[in-house]
């Protein structure tokens, strides 16, 4: 990667000398360092302190043994993560990932956009991220709660509801969290808003669930609105996913007026050309933890076709990616824009390779990144720390609506950010350095502490 800063250039080369093989992480740290060209042009103290070379490197990186017991009664050892990237801000937050795929590159690319994106949300949340080779797929209750005690024996003495916050991610979720949090409270006998995406019954917060994918609909629409003054209303919507991120998505543009005609998982997707019904993917996913293929039986209207990556060959005005890490490739940008696509927003994390953004920005297609258009959940998560912090618990209304001014802020600030620097209406940038400015001023203020 070539930058104009011989500032930026000597640290991403150091990147690469160092870690050359964390792909992902040198993706992710590859397109935020060319966003800051002209902020470290503008700011020469950023050089003198070193705030980007610190930047780009974890606080901690801590990584243990994970051993189990299975329900043939065999042992079983899994490799846990927990990256704890930048603290200036707050204490470390972002989720666990349980995926056979989890590796250091994985983990330290999802921590390092944690950082920013925390940042955007504008409460006062580090960055982090975690997780495990571990796959739940298959698995029985049993064997997952297993693996989940086991992990929590050794995550623990690493957090703490002022240290670090762990939550869900893909392979997490209400029941992963509420076995992580029975653990951590034996083991530390305190109870505390240590994880967040915690059961409604132990101090976890209404809206948690929905909050990623309604976060990315308030955003998207708002995009919508200020730059093209459009909505969702009767647009055709493609999702990829079929996970929490994704069924939100699903219901929440379904709410505000647009047909979502696709859903994913990894095996393959559905196509419902009278729009997916979000219920039947929900009893699928979320009850039977059953495969989209399902779907087809329940509802004729829909066609199922092996292969994941067919979900952009489907014609629409707007494409929401909310399954995983770089599964919108360059060929499959511009068969959507070839299809007429007008607006793209990441629900999943980093989920369009490079040369697929930069395709959608050279075609004016409206492009909103994942650090920006997925921190509602973050940022609800961030609200439940509030509540649990001072006993109470806010409503649906109240928590929805906090969150929805949070997406409307995230956008403006990032918008905002890309104009200063003359970037009008890109919004990649404009996340990055919108997200930036504040942590480091932070990491300025406190000095070469870390
Ligand atoms: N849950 C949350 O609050 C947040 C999640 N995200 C991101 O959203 C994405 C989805 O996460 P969740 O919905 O929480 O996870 P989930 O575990 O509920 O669902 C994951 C979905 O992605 C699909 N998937 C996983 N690997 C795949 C692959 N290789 N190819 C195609 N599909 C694949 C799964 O079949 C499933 O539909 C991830 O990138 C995650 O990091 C981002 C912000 C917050
Ligand atoms: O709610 C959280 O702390 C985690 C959210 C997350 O992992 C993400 O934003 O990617």
């Amino acid at each position: 990667m070539k930058f104009q800063s011989t500032y930026l250039q000597g640290i991403y080369d150091g990147l690469v000398e160092r870690n050359g093989e964390q792909t992902e992480f040198l993706e992710a740290a590859g397109e935020v360092l060319s966003s800051l060209e002209p902020v470290v042009a503008a700011n020469p103290r950023l050089e003198e302190e070193g705030v980007i070379e610190r930047l780009v490197e974890p606080e901690r990186v801590i990584m243990f043994r994970v051993p189990w017991v299975d329900d043939a009664g065999k042992v079983q050892v899994n490799r846990g993560y927990r990256v704890q990237f930048n603290s200036a801000i707050g204490p470390y937050k972002g989720g666990l990932r349980l995926h056979p795929s989890v590796n250091l590159s994985i983990i330290k690319f999802l921590g390092f956009e944690q950082i920013f994106k925390n940042s955007l949300t504008t409460l006062p949340i580090g960055g982090g991220k975690g997780g495990s080779d571990f796959d739940p797929k298959g698995k029985s209750d049993r064997e997952v709660m297993r693996f989940c005690q086991s992990f929590m024996t050794e995550l623990q003495r690493h957090i703490g509801p002022d240290t670090d916050v762990p939550a869900g991610d893909i392979g997490v979720g209400a029941r992963e969290i509420g076995y992580l949090y029975g653990q951590y409270k034996r083991l530390r006998n305190e109870f505390t808003g240590v994880l967040t995406g915690k059961g409604l019954a132990y101090g976890g917060s209404l809206v948690r669930t929905e909050a990623t994918g309604y976060g990315l609909c308030y955003y998207t629409q708002e995009m919508l609105s200020v730059m093209k003054n459009d909505s969702f209303k009767g647009k055709t919507v493609v999702i990829s996913g079929s996970g929490n991120v994704a069924i939100y998505a699903a219901q929440k543009a379904t709410e505000l007026g647009a047909k979502v005609v696709t859903m994913s998982d990894s095996n393959g997707y559905v196509y419902d050309p009278e729009g997916i019904q979000v219920d039947v993917v929900k009893q699928i996913k979320e009850v039977e933890r059953g495969r989209i293929k399902e779907y087809t039986k329940r509802v004729p209207s829909a066609e199922y076709h092996e292969g994941c990556s067919g979900v952009w060959t489907v014609a629409c005005d707007i494409a929401l990616p909310c399954a995983t890490q770089n599964e919108l490739s360059e060929e499959s940008a511009k068969t959507l824009i070839a299809n007429g696509v007008t607006a793209v927003a990441e629900g999943a994390n980093m989920p369009s390779v490079p040369e697929a953004v930069e395709a959608f920005q050279k075609a004016g297609v409206l492009f909103g990144p994942a650090k920006a258009a997925n921190a509602g959940g973050v940022a609800t998560s961030a609200l439940e720390m509030s509540q649990n912090s001072e006993r109470l618990h806010w409503t649906f209304e109240e928590t929805d609506e906090k969150l929805h001014g949070i997406m409307i802020q995230i956008f403006h600030a990032s918008y905002d950010a890309a104009k200063k620097y003359g970037m009008d209406g890109n919004l990649v940038a404009g996340a990055n350095i919108a997200g930036f400015e504040k942590v480091a001023e932070a990491m300025l203020a406190q000095g070469i502490a870390y």
